[in-house]
């Protein structure tokens, strides 16, 4: 490790994507990792900071059956339970970084375990895990589970499916992408009081039976190009209202994700591209200093001990 990383005053990070939905990605196992949300909002920043819709973190793992602890934390430095284009991403990391060579990767994020397959073509399929539709898991506020609920904005009605993938998130059913109040109702819906811990909000436009195009205001990030938890959310709650089949292959702002699940109980799949953009590094003065971010849950989270050395190995712009 050279004498600057060793003072902790530099980063090493990589800009990745998932269907341009992208990500700030850390090496927690060779260096520190500290990041303040204030820094993490500013880091965010696409003017002046790096760029990114979520910080994702790759940790020692803090339990035998896993390969990695998996952390994220959105543009507005909540930390959170799961994201999707992220796993992909982060599973083409490992490997790149030679941090493993596994073709299955298990990974521990604040939702549970998921499993990362990484294909021959480079795409990878993640196990999203089962969805569930109890309110209080999700978190929600509602006597009991139900396929729609309706909540009411600014005085209108609004039918809603509410799922978690892990994460909270609400689908709408809309006739058209391009007419739907993504900018109005997303935030509108993301703080409404019927979501304790704010929810990602899904307009989803279906097609036919195993096509559909979706849009989702992510919270803590706005609108993204793509959001996989949410297109899982969107397949689930499509399914749930009889409007699509099993597998589906759903198009979001940045491309499509090939989507299954075979009903209560089990698991979401999902399979899709991901994307190395440049590998880079950023002064942080003041790293020792700062405090774990809040979660979005509101607690602070146990930093993992730090073991296992990195054989680094970059590669610059590569995409599959
Ligand atoms: N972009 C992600 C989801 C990231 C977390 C989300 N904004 C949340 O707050 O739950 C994905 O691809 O799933």
């Amino acid at each position: 490790m050279s004498d600057s990383r060793r003072r902790g005053g530099v980063l090493h990070f990589t800009k990745m994507h998932g269907l341009g939905n992208d990500f700030m990605v850390i090496d927690a196992i060779s260096q520190p990792f500290q990041l303040p949300p204030e820094r993490i909002r500013e880091l965010s920043d696409r003017h002046f900071g790096i760029g990114f819709d979520q910080v994702l973190v790759v940790e020692p793992p803090g339990r035998p059956d896993v390969d990695f602890d998996y952390r994220i934390f959105n543009a507005d430095g909540s930390e959170v339970e799961q994201c999707g284009n992220g796993a992909r991403c982060f599973a083409r990391f490992v490997r790149e970084q030679r941090l493993t060579n596994k073709d299955r990767i298990r990974v521990q994020t604040r939702a549970g375990v998921i499993a990362l397959d990484v294909q021959r073509d480079g795409w990878v399929t993640v196990n999203m895990g089962v969805p569930s539709f109890e309110p209080g898991t999700i978190p929600f506020k509602a006597a009991e589970p139900a396929v729609t609920h309706t909540l009411e904005v600014d005085g209108h009605a609004v039918t809603v499916s509410v799922v978690s993938m892990g994460n909270p998130h609400a689908v709408l059913l809309v006739d058209s992408l391009e007419t739907a109040p993504v900018e109005t109702l997303g935030p509108a819906l993301e703080g409404h009081p019927a979501f304790p811990e704010r929810a990602n909000i899904g307009f989803l436009e279906v097609q036919d039976r195993r096509h559909a195009r979706l849009r989702v205001h992510e919270r803590g990030a706005g609108e993204t190009l793509a959001c996989g938890s949410g297109a899982c959310a969107a397949l689930v709650a499509g399914i749930r209202q009889g409007r699509l089949d099993a597998e589906a292959r759903l198009e979001l702002r940045g491309g499509p994700l090939s989507l299954s699940w075979q009903g209560e109980g089990a698991p979401v799949m999902m399979t899709g591209p991901t994307a190395r953009v440049f590998d880079g590094r950023l002064s942080v003065p003041g790293a020792k200093a700062g405090k774990p971010a809040k979660s979005a849950r509101g607690g602070r989270r146990r930093r993992g001990s730090r073991g296992r050395q990195r054989h680094a190995g970059r590669r610059r712009g590569e995409q599959s």
